[in-house]
C-alpha cells in the first residue's frame, strides 16, 4: 500500500516498494539481470523495456506476453538482456492498464567504456513525467469496456518523478505559513522536485513521459533548452523555449544555468492536445547559493494553448538525426497504411486500425507462430490499404468495426514503410493525437503531413537524408506520419498507441518476422493458452 501521489489514501503499484520503480542505470554493453517477482494478489505482470531489441529473449521486451501469458501472482521469472545503446529509456507494466496504476520507471544507459557522448554536460537530472487519476485503474478499465461508455476523463494531477500536487498549491509548500494538507502532513510524496544547480554550468535533463493519456509540454522560466537525444538516439542539436513530449517518448536536453544566481526559476509541465483540466506540474530550478524556499519572481512558463497544433508540429519538424547517424534504406519493400478510426463494436466504443480493433488472443503469438498453432489467432493477413476510399475528415460513414488479432507477417530483413493515417473520431470535427510506439525496433520518421496521405505526392517529400530514429512517434489530428524500419529483429512485436486507454480499446497492431529463428522462448512465455505446459511437453516428445 502506498500513498497516492496527490496525498489521497489510495493504492499505487510500485516496484521494490518504490513508486515510481527504481531508476536503473547501466552502461552500453551491459547485460541486465532481472528477477521479476509478482507480489500482486490477483493478476499477472509483464514488464516492457523501451528501446531494447531483445534479439533472442523476446520475453523481456514484453512482446511475447502482450497477450494473456504473464508472470502470475507469487511467481518469479529471471531473465537477462543486453543494453547496447546509450540513452534515456523507460520501462513499464504491459498487462491490462497496470502502467496507469504506477508500474513504471526509468532506464538510463550510459555510454560504453572509453566512449563519449557527442555533447558535454556537468551534471544531470532525471524527470519522469506522468499523469494521475483518483479513480482506480480497475474502475477505469470497467468504464472503458461498458455500455454506455465511461471515459477516464482528464487527470487530476501531473506528476514529476511520481510527485504532484492536488489541492495544495506548490507556492504554499515553499512558504512555511501554509496550512495545506500536504505540508501539514509533511508528506514526502507531495514535496515537489527541486533541481539544485550551480551557476554557469550545463545540465542534462533526461525527460521521459510515461503518461496514461496526457500529451505534455515542458518549459523552464527564462532558460532555453538544447535538444540532443530522442528515444535513445542522438539528434542534431536544436534550441527551444519549450518542448512537447508525448507518452512513450524520451528526450535529453541541455540547459545552461546562465541566469541570475540570486533567483530561482520555475519549470512547468502542462497538458497539450486535449482541453486541459489539470493544473501544471511545477518544479524548481534552484540556483546556488539561493535558498530553495525563495519563490521565483517570474510566474511559471505558460503552456502553449492545447490546440495550437502548429506549435507542436513545428517542434516535431525540428527533429533530425545527428550527422553520421544510420540512414534509412533508399527504398522500401512493402508499404502498410494504417488507418486509425474510432468505432463501435456491438455498441461499445473502440478504436480500430483498418477497421479491426485489436483484441489479444489468449495464446502468446510467439509460441503460436513458432509452433504453427493455427487456431490460436486469426491467420488472415490484416488489410493494409483500407484507407483508399475513406474520407479522413469526417466521422466514419459506417462506424461499425470488429475485433481481431491477425498479424502483419513481414519477411525477415525487409524494409517496411508504415503510413499512420489519422482520421476523424466518432464525433464531428474531432481527431486526436496518438503517440505510436514500436517494440523491438527503432524506425526512421520520414515525414508528417496534413489530411489524407497520397503516395504520388507525399512520398517525394520523404526525408531520406537525416530522418530521426525513434521508437515512438506522434500522429497529429487529421494528418499522417510516415516511418520506415528494417524488419531485422526476429520475433513478434506490438505497434500501438501509447495512450493506455486507447490500447485497451484496441488501437494497436502486431508485426512478426523470422519467428523460426527464435530459439530460446522461455517456458513462462509458453505457459498459457494453447501453448500451456502440457501441450508443450507433448509437442516436444513428438
Ligand atoms: O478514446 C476516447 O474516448 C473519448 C471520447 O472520444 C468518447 O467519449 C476520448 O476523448 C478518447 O480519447
Amino acid at each position: 500500500m502506498f500513498w497516492s501521489p496527490d496525498c489521497q489514501e489510495s493504492v499505487v503499484m510500485g516496484i521494490n516498494g518504490q513508486f515510481p520503480g527504481p531508476t536503473i542505470r547501466a552502461q552500453a554493453g551491459d547485460t541486465i539481470f532481472v528477477q521479476l517477482t509478482n507480489k500482486l494478489h490477483t493478476e499477472g505482470v509483464v514488464i516492457h523495456w523501451h528501446g531494447i531489441r531483445q534479439r533472442g529473449t523476446p520475453w523481456a521486451d514484453g512482446t511475447a506476453s502482450i497477450s494473456q501469458c504473464a508472470i502470475n501472482p507469487g511467481e518469479t521469472f529471471d531473465y537477462r538482456f543486453k543494453v547496447d545503446k546509450a540513452g534515456t529509456y523507460i520501462y513499464h507494466g504491459h498487462y491490462g492498464m497496470q502502467r496507469s496504476a504506477g508500474l513504471y520507471g526509468s532506464l538510463i544507459v550510459e555510454v560504453g567504456e572509453g566512449e563519449k557522448e557527442p555533447f558535454h554536460y556537468d551534471g544531470e537530472f532525471n524527470l519522469l513525467l506522468s499523469d494521475w487519476w483518483h479513480q482506480s485503474v480497475h474502475d477505469q478499465e470497467v468504464g472503458l469496456s461498458s455500455k454506455p461508455f465511461r471515459w477516464i476523463g482528464e487527470p487530476q494531477t501531473l506528476l514529476i518523478n511520481g510527485r504532484g500536487q492536488f489541492n495544495c498549491s506548490l507556492a504554499a509548500h515553499f512558504s512555511n505559513t501554509s496550512t495545506n494538507a500536504c505540508t501539514l502532513r509533511g508528506d514526502e510524496q507531495c514535496a515537489p522536485q527541486v533541481l539544485p544547480v550551480l551557476p554557469n554550468r550545463t545540465y542534462r535533463l533526461r525527460i521521459a513521459s510515461i503518461t496514461t493519456l496526457a500529451s505534455l509540454n515542458l518549459a523552464v522560466g527564462n532558460h532555453k533548452m538544447v535538444v540532443v537525444e530522442a528515444d535513445g538516439n542522438y539528434v542534431q542539436p536544436f534550441e527551444v523555449e519549450d518542448m512537447d513530449i508525448y507518452s512513450g517518448e524520451s528526450y535529453s536536453v541541455l540547459l545552461t544555468t546562465n541566469q541570475d544566481q540570486s533567483k530561482n526559476y520555475w519549470i512547468s509541465v502542462g497538458v497539450r492536445g486535449r482541453k486541459p483540466q489539470t493544473p501544471q506540474a511545477l518544479t524548481l530550478l534552484n540556483y546556488s547559493p539561493t535558498s530553495q524556499s525563495k519563490l521565483p519572481i517570474l510566474p511559471p512558463p505558460i503552456t502553449p494553448t492545447w490546440n495550437d497544433y502548429d506549435h507542436s508540429k513545428s517542434f516535431s519538424n525540428k527533429i533530425f538525426a545527428l550527422m553520421g547517424s544510420p540512414k534509412p534504406p533508399k527504398n522500401s519493400n512493402r508499404q502498410i497504411i494504417l488507418l486509425n478510426t474510432q468505432n463501435y463494436i456491438d455498441g461499445y466504443i473502440k478504436w480500430a486500425i483498418n477497421n479491426i480493433s485489436l483484441l489479444l488472443p489468449s495464446t502468446p503469438y510467439l509460441g503460436s507462430i513458432k509452433y504453427s498453432l493455427k487456431s490460436a489467432f486469426d491467420n488472415k493477413n490484416p488489410p493494409e490499404n483500407f484507407a483508399n476510399d475513406y474520407d479522413v475528415m469526417k466521422p466514419p460513414i459506417n462506424p461499425n468495426s470488429s475485433n481481431g488479432n491477425g498479424v502483419y507477417m513481414l519477411g525477415l530483413n525487409i524494409t517496411v514503410d508504415v503510413i499512420l493515417q489519422n482520421a476523424n473520431a466518432l464525433a464531428v470535427n474531432v481527431s486526436e493525437i496518438h503517440p505510436w510506439h514500436l517494440h523491438g525496433h527503432n524506425f526512421w520518421v520520414l515525414g508528417y503531413g496534413e489530411g489524407k496521405f497520397s503516395a504520388n505526392k507525399d512520398e517525394k517529400k520523404f526525408n531520406l537524408r537525416n530522418p530521426p530514429l525513434r521508437n515512438t512517434v506522434v500522429i497529429f489530428p487529421f494528418g499522417w506520419t510516415a516511418l520506415r524500419f528494417v524488419a531485422d529483429n526476429p520475433g513478434v512485436w506490438a505497434f500501438h498507441c501509447h495512450i493506455e486507454p486507447h490500447l485497451h480499446m484496441g488501437m494497436g497492431v502486431v508485426f512478426a518476422q523470422g519467428v523460426e529463428h527464435v530459439n530460446d522462448i522461455p517456458d513462462q512465455a509458453l505457459a498459457c493458452g494453447l501453448t500451456g505446459k502440457r501441450f508443450m511437453k507433448n509437442t516436444k516428445q513428438n
